[in-house]
């Protein structure tokens, strides 16, 4: 328990110094708690031997007991004030820092990163289990040490008072703490159980959510019903498990508790009985066994929060430490664009998919890469993107190698324009200037004039501020396509990468789009993915992959002439286009 509270002020950063004042405010807090038990115990005392004759109650007695008793209180609103401000806002503080920080790890780990944590479970990380730390951090370290921190100052008070009393309380502490750690040990073995039953939730739902559409169009909603009802089932069972052995321990760590309630009230009655203590002390050792332990009895909710706060730590940690692909890279600017491929090898995980492929691609040309379904073609341009690192030759763009660059340097000349075109859910004018956020209005619109897509957009309700995504506004494949082109040409990058759509568009979409990247290559360094038939035809260079290997490479014309892929690969796109190429 104490180990994952250690970790959460860790967490805090720079931040843990307001924890630390906390804990003294809190102390303080505590202090000004235990004077009304101590004043109300000496004014009951007063009436008792005001009622006996033995002492006269006057008005001055009253008026000293009033004034202790508003300084106890304003003494405890103010600390319990300090403590709460001191405290309560650094968990949404670190929390807020920690979402920016991911999204920036996010940005420079390799792809391969996502392909060993699933969707599902870094945005749990991000969102749910980020949410849980911010809700219950905070409120876990005031449960249990502000609350351990207020029993222990009364007891104090009462060890002060009446040692015997002091060391029950202690015992009956102790005891209950014993209990909480074995809730503890408990909770340790059950928390991967119920964090794997609640990412299995979350990536169930969404894996639901988007195949939604999949599942409809093959009727066949009992399968994909059966993946979420499995996971929320499990996430029920772990639940009930949780709460079934939640019970015992939590009974013993509060029967602890009680006893020693009843223990104080027994033996500081004794003790009056037997006259070893006095009246007042007597009715402050009665009223303190009434409150003492309030604080501590809530800490076994804690114990199984902070297991579930620690296993969400673990998986943060996996995130926080991940490793940058750029960690060793320079920022570098280039002056030249041409790219070359050295004898490149290239595995995901242990499967080798590009075999010694080199070649060259002259700036401001533009090559053609086509080839098979899997035989390697986006892997080669994920490579030149620097997604992944290779793992024998070497990749250059204008002379420098782009291992030894830091990604932004890279990226910063590489406009990417991808077959399943991402648009965010922001308006359409922020998703064009997104491929240059310092880019005025102007620039924008020249952008998606250049992009074919202005007049389609200024013939929406909304213009440049349509929200994409919201109902009404959803835009065709086609129009997609073109605002992303739009984002690139905004980004005017010297590369351009294209994976050329092989959904089929209309016709008319499908002019536009063309003309469209005709906008965006001029006087770039471009590489396409390509499938149509023109695209190829006119490329200044062709590169033919076959199962991760370049087996032919040259214009159009130069490959008509061998025999091979090319040709085999052109008479069946001119059949699916109806093209003769003569
Ligand atoms: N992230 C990944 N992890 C593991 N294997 C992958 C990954 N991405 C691609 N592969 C595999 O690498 C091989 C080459 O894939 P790649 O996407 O480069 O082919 P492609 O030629 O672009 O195919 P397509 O034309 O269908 O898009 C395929 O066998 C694919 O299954």
């Amino acid at each position: 328990m104490f180990r994952s509270i250690k970790r959460i002020i860790r967490w805090t950063g720079n931040r843990k110094k307001r924890i630390y004042r906390g804990f003294v405010y809190s102390f303080f807090n505590s202090l000004f708690i235990a004077m009304p038990i101590m004043g109300t115990a000496i004014g009951l005392n007063l009436v008792i031997e005001d009622m006996n004759g033995t002492k006269k109650l006057t008005t001055d007695y009253v008026l000293y007991l009033l004034g202790f008793m508003i300084i106890a209180l304003l003494g405890r609103f103010l600390f319990s004030y300090l403590k709460a401000k001191s405290q309560e806002s650094v968990g949404y503080e670190v929390t807020a820092d920690q979402r920016i920080e991911i999204g920036n790890i996010l940005k420079r780990v390799s792809l391969g990163f996502f392909d060993t944590h699933n969707a599902g479970e870094i945005a749990a990380s991000v969102t749910t289990d980020l949410s849980f730390v911010e809700m219950y951090g905070m409120k876990m370290i005031d449960t249990v040490v502000n609350g351990y921190i207020c029993v222990f100052t009364m007891i104090l008070c009462m060890l002060f008072y009446k040692i015997e009393i002091g060391l029950i309380c202690l015992a009956g502490v102790l005891l209950s703490a014993f209990f909480l750690k074995l809730l503890g040990n408990k909770s340790d073995k059950n928390a991967p159980e119920h964090q794997f039953a609640q990412e299995s939730m979350i990536a169930a739902t969404i894996e639901y959510i988007r195949g939604i559409p999949i599942v409809k169009a093959f009727k066949q909603e009992g399968v994909s019903r059966k993946g979420i009802e499995d996971a929320y089932k499990k996430s029920k069972d772990i639940n009930i498990k949780i709460e079934k052995e939640f019970t015992v321990y939590n009974s013993f760590h509060v029967i602890s508790l009680k006893i020693a309630s009843i223990a104080i009230v027994c033996v500081a009655a004794l003790m009056a009985n037997n006259g070893t203590m006095d009246m007042p002390t007597m009715l402050m050792m009665v009223m303190f066994s009434f409150v003492i332990f309030g604080n501590v009895e809530g800490i076994n909710n804690a114990t199984h929060v902070l297991e579930i706060i620690d296993e969400t730590m673990d998986k943060l940690d996996k995130i926080n430490h991940a490793e940058y692909i750029d960690e060793d890279g320079v920022n570098k600017e280039l002056s030249s664009y041409d790219i070359e491929f050295d004898n490149v090898i290239f595995a995901y995980d242990k499967n080798e998919i590009l075999k010694n492929v080199s070649f060259h691609i002259p700036q401001k040309s533009t090559t053609a890469i086509i080839g098979a379904s899997g035989s390697g073609k986006t892997t080669i341009c994920n490579l030149i993107a620097r997604f992944y690192d290779v793992n024998k030759g070497i990749i250059t763009i204008g002379g420098q190698n782009i291992k030894d660059m830091k990604c932004e340097s890279l990226l910063k000349n590489i406009s990417m324009v991808f077959q399943n075109v991402y648009l965010f859910h922001d308006t359409i004018y922020n998703n064009i200037k997104f491929g240059n956020p310092s880019a005025g209005k102007k620039d924008i619109i020249k952008a998606a004039k250049k992009a074919r897509c202005h007049d389609f957009i200024m013939s929406l309700p909304d213009k440049y501020d349509t929200i994409i995504g919201d109902a009404g506004s959803t835009l065709s494949g086609g129009e997609k396509q073109r605002i992303s082109i739009a984002r690139a040409i905004l980004k005017d990058a010297p590369i351009v990468i294209l994976d050329e759509a092989t959904a089929s568009v209309d016709p008319e979409n499908e002019y536009e789009i063309q003309r469209a990247i005709s906008s965006l290559v001029e006087g770039k360094t471009m590489i396409t993915i390509a499938h149509r038939l023109a695209t190829i035809q006119n490329a200044d260079q062709i590169l033919v992959v076959d199962n991760g290997e370049i087996v032919q490479k040259g214009s159009h014309d130069k490959l008509l002439d061998e025999e091979g892929i090319y040709k085999n690969f052109l008479s069946i796109r001119e059949k699916a286009e109806g093209w003769s190429i003569v």
